[in-house]
């Protein structure tokens, strides 16, 4: 059997391309959190809820979003950067919202933390609508949301404690106190020794530990990480993933995850909503969402994690990888049930009395369930090729017969 591709467990391919800016990689990192959480580089596991369940519970101690719109005016007119946009983010959540550029992110994230008000709809964090927030309430509020960005926001004059202590000068610690819950901060993040550090010193994962240091220093319930790992090498963003899912899995916080990078989702998000031109085009379990995207959209963000998309060009350049000889089928093959569990490929192989070449290779595991595909090429009998094809639809394996 001959694989010829398998793809990067987390790539920085993107719908748009967008620019990635390779910072130094921060290998020690990707294996201490690993290390410490072996399911750390997997997607995080909620249980299942009824969505009634979920927008209650989003009501009382999450975040819940109904009819939200928000229209900028600026010379250029009025433009409506979020239409009618609803979501139910849980308490304990890792919520991966996506869109390409323009889409209106940035917008929804400056919404939750009441950095920008809103025109109609209805936007409450842990029971509270943002709107109403004024004053002490406001400031209150964004103590309780920790914020995380592309480019850090690390002030160059300051050391990475002094950085950190920029967040505690308000928490009515006293100076022993805040170099205490400094230490203890920059071991949680894995940077212990680097607390005399200017942010030129440090390494672009590094910044990125600090900043989340900054953002957890006043014990916030909620994480918002705006494109976090944008800024940053596939080796260092796996590390950030891994540092989040462990900080989600040791504090109980709730993450949201605003990206364009659909590797982002899958690697670390148990729930996800597309977000296009302003509005909530798909949402669902990250696990559903990926084995079953519903719209463009989705399914275009979708297939920058998959490598089964390369078998179109090896058809379409003719590579010798993909020509068939008589009794030859081409097959692709999606996991889209969550009970596949048995040895698919060797089994068919004796069931049905048929060679099986895989060409591309690409399954992955999402909240425990394997997801993916291959695409074979098998050679027997007609009639052994068929039965083996109705028996994969009988057993709710998705197969698309590519050539013959
Ligand atoms: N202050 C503003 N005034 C006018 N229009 C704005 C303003 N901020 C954002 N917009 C517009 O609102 C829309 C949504 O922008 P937003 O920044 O929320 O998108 P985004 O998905 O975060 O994009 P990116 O990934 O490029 O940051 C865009 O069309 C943008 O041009």
């Amino acid at each position: 059997m001959t694989i010829a591709h398998t793809s990067a467990a987390a790539d920085n391919s993107t719908v748009d391309n967008s620019t990635v800016d390779n910072s130094a990689a921060d290998n020690s990192a990707v294996d201490n959190d690993t290390a410490s959480n072996p399911t750390a580089t997997t997607a995080a596991s909620t249980p299942t809820t009824t969505d009634a369940d979920r927008a209650a519970a989003a009501a009382s101690d999450g975040i819940q979003i109904r009819g939200l719109k928000k229209i900028y005016v600026s010379d250029d007119g009025p433009k409506t950067a979020l239409h009618d946009v609803s979501l139910d983010i849980a308490p304990g959540d890792v919520y991966g919202i996506i869109g390409l550029s323009g889409a209106g992110k940035s917008t929804l994230v400056r919404c939750i933390n009441g950095l920008e008000s809103y025109d109609a709809g209805s936007l409450t964090v842990q029971g509270k609508q943002v709107r109403d927030l004024h004053g002490k309430d406001l400031r209150d509020l964004r103590r309780g949301i920790g914020m995380i960005f592309q480019s850090f926001n690390l002030m160059p004059s300051r050391t990475a404690a002094g950085n950190i202590e920029l967040a505690l000068l308000d928490s009515g610690l006293s100076a022993q106190q805040r170099r205490e819950r400094i230490a203890e901060l920059l071991r949680l993040v894995g940077l212990a020794d680097k607390a005399d550090s200017y942010p030129s010193e440090l390494s672009g994962g590094q910044k990125q530990r600090i900043a989340i240091a900054r953002a957890l220093a006043n014990n916030p319930r909620i994480l918002l990480s705006d494109e976090a790992t944008s800024a940053l090498d596939p080796a260092t963003t796996k590390s950030i993933l891994a540092l989040l899912r462990r900080l989600h899995d040791e504090l109980g916080i709730t993450i949201v995850v605003i990206t364009h990078q659909m590797s982002v989702i899958k690697e670390i998000c148990s729930r996800v909503a597309v977000i296009d031109h302003g509005t909530i085009c798909e949402e669902g379990r990250t696990f559903d969402v990926f084995a079953n995207p519903r719209t463009p959209l989705t399914q275009a963000f979708v297939a920058t994690t998959s490598s089964l998309g390369k078998v179109n060009d090896l058809l379409e350049s003719g590579s010798p990888l993909v020509e068939l000889r008589p009794g030859q089928t081409l097959l692709k093959m999606h996991y889209i049930s969550k009970d596949v569990s048995e040895a698919l490929v060797s089994h068919i192989s004796r069931t049905f009395d048929i060679d099986l070449n895989i060409i591309v290779g690409d399954i992955d595991v999402i909240d425990d369930s394997p997801l993916g595909g291959l695409v074979v090429i098998a050679d027997g009998a007609k009639d052994r090729v068929d039965a083996a094809v109705d028996y994969l639809r009988n057993r709710n394996i998705g197969i698309e017969v590519l050539a013959s």
